[in-house]
């Protein structure tokens, strides 16, 4: 029988063109540990914002953007930058020489260069970084997948082996006497590499290169595109880290790409799987749905309590610079940058973070961070609080109370805030959009601040309090009003069955005690109610 839950749905997906990546790659590993793992230090980052990130833009970075994306990413701390593909253009060469030549590069940062491993593209590298006062890391790539191999560069895994270890000798012969150079190997698309040939390429390197702890090698292993879920990727990089050769004189590093949208989290993994490197790009761009965004990856270690290294104590400095630079605008989600990113526009959730700022003023202010629905405080990142509520037709009492805190410094009382929610939710229905502080003041001053004849009544309500236990026989609401006039300010009560009510009783009162001398009503205390 056919009930609702087990309605058959209908097939219209053509799936069956595509294999499931473990008929692809057999991953060989039982015992893994990377589940048991936590990480309790940041990674080295390595931005390759100025290469990768680059090569995927409709409009390539010109010289100006680039510098000043690379002096960004200097200040905030990175201290290892990949900064181009110095044979793929003569802008790329040309930045290159503008570091070597005006000695742009700190003595603590390392800039790498990009090349394949085809011998006039190396030497082209090589002549870029002439002279360079820094430390220079040269990263050769070759993709080692069945598919690549068969179609794209026509050699069997023998072959291919010999062109990639001939382009080690080549970088070895161009620059293997430089004492500032180091070197890296991607096996593009490792991924998709069957691990025992990718093993076998990658110790080849090592050992072709001498890698040594005095001169480490780094081995990058990507995920040119993404293909799996995250748990396979750690399980291949697990592998890798328990089988390479020389693994102390390996730095392992990962470049995890965004296909299927979890970059962040074949990261992650990988990290908790042995992966001492990560290279990405600040805030995802990169080829097709982008680079793994290191943005994101730093400000999740620190919303776990892990210092990143990287300060990101200016978030939208760098996001106008990455911006500028990459000509393409954030979305409004996108992790921790986005515009509504630290909102609520939601009831339930705007009165769950008033109450988490509330006790947080009362008491809880030193200990760690937990107001619901924000995971990190927005001020470390340079946001203000002003955006955290906002105001629509899904708002409750709770947020339109804050907004008016927040922006008027009226705090209502619970019965008058369910009062005036009802006013503001007829607003919102009948317009369909946000209103801002100032809207609600002016809806809060007309319903609660005319008189009957619609003209002001020239008082405010500073404060309101629900019938105070400690003034017997006061039952409903209490209302305190204040003034001021060139002749007078002060302040008074009123005592109501419903806000509106103690606000008309206040205002009449203040009406009169307005006429009286500033002494005497000044003379009243707010002890006195
Ligand atoms: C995953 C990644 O991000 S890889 C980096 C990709 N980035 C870029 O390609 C941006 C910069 N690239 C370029 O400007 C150009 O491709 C250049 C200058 C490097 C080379 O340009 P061209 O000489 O015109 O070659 P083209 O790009 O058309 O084709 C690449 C050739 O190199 C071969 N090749 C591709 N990758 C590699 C490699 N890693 N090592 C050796 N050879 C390679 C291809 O098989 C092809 O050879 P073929 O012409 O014999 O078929
Ligand atoms: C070759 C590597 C580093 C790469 O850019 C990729 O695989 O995406």
């Amino acid at each position: 029988m056919t009930t609702p839950w087990n309605r058959q749905q209908t097939s219209t997906m053509p799936s069956h063109k595509y294999r499931d990546v473990h008929r692809r790659v057999d991953v060989p590993l039982v015992d893994r540990t990377w589940p048991s793992n936590t990480i309790e230090s940041a990674p080295l980052w390595v931005p390759v914002d100025l290469r990768d990130g680059n090569q995927a833009l409709p409009e390539p970075m010109d010289p100006t953007r680039k510098r000043a994306f690379f002096e960004m990413m200097i200040e905030i701390g990175y201290k290892e930058i990949e900064v181009g593909y110095p044979s793929a253009s003569s802008t790329d060469f040309d930045f290159v020489r503008l570091l070597a030549e005006q000695d742009l590069v700190p003595d603590d940062v390392t800039v790498v260069v990009f090349t394949a491993a085809r011998r006039d593209l190396i030497e082209r590298t090589v002549a870029s970084i002439d002279g360079i006062g820094c430390d220079v890391v040269i990263h050769l790539y070759t993709a080692t997948a069945p598919v690549w191999r068969d179609v794209v560069l026509g050699r069997g895994r023998a072959e291919l082996l010999e062109l990639i270890a001939s382009g080690g000798r080549d970088v070895l012969e161009f620059a293997g006497d430089l004492p500032n150079v180091r070197f890296e190997f991607s096996p593009e698309v490792f991924n998709l590499t069957e691990p025992d040939y990718v093993l076998e390429v990658c110790d080849t390197m090592t050992a072709l290169w001498d890698a040594c702890p005095d001169r480490p090698v780094i081995l990058n292993l990507p995920a040119t595109v993404e293909v799996a879920t995250p748990n396979v990727y750690a399980d291949q990089i697990e592998l890798m880290h328990r089988s390479l050769a020389r693994r102390d004189s390996v730095i392992l590093s990962v470049h995890p790409h965004n296909d299927r949208g979890t970059g962040v989290a074949c990261a992650e993994l990988a990290v908790l799987a042995g992966a001492q490197r990560v290279e990405g790009c600040i805030f995802g761009n990169g080829e097709r749905t982008g680079n793994v965004d290191i943005a994101t990856l730093a400000l999740n270690l620190h919303a776990q309590g892990v210092d990143p290294m990287i300060d990101f104590s200016d978030i939208d400095r760098i996001r106008r610079v990455v911006e500028h630079a990459n000509g393409i605008d954030l979305h409004p989600r996108h992790p921790y940058v986005g515009d509504l990113v630290h909102t609520a526009f939601s009831g339930t959730h705007q009165d769950a973070i008033r109450k988490g700022f509330a006790a947080r003023r009362d008491g809880r202010r030193g200990q760690p961070w937990e107001v619901p629905y924000l995971p990190i405080d927005p001020a470390d990142i340079g946001r203000t609080y002003d955006a955290v509520i906002r105001v629509n037709s899904q708002s409750g009492k709770g947020g339109i109370g804050y907004l008016l805190e927040t922006g008027y410094g009226v705090r209502l009382p619970r019965r008058m805030e369910i009062d005036f929610a009802r006013v503001v939710q007829a607003h919102t229905d009948a317009h369909g959009s946000e209103v801002d502080a100032e809207t609600l003041w002016r809806l809060f001053t007309e319903s609660y601040l005319r008189d009957t004849d619609g003209s002001e009544c020239g008082v405010e309500i500073v404060e309101t309090h629900h019938s105070p236990s400690s003034v017997s026989k006061i039952t409903g609401v209490l209302a305190i009003v204040a003034w001021e006039s060139p002749d007078s300010r002060g302040w008074a009560c009123g005592v109501g069955d419903s806000p509106r009510s103690a606000a008309v009783a206040a205002r009449r009162s203040a009406g009169v005690l307005a006429a009286e001398s500033q002494a005497s009503s000044a003379s009243r205390s707010y002890a006195s109610l």
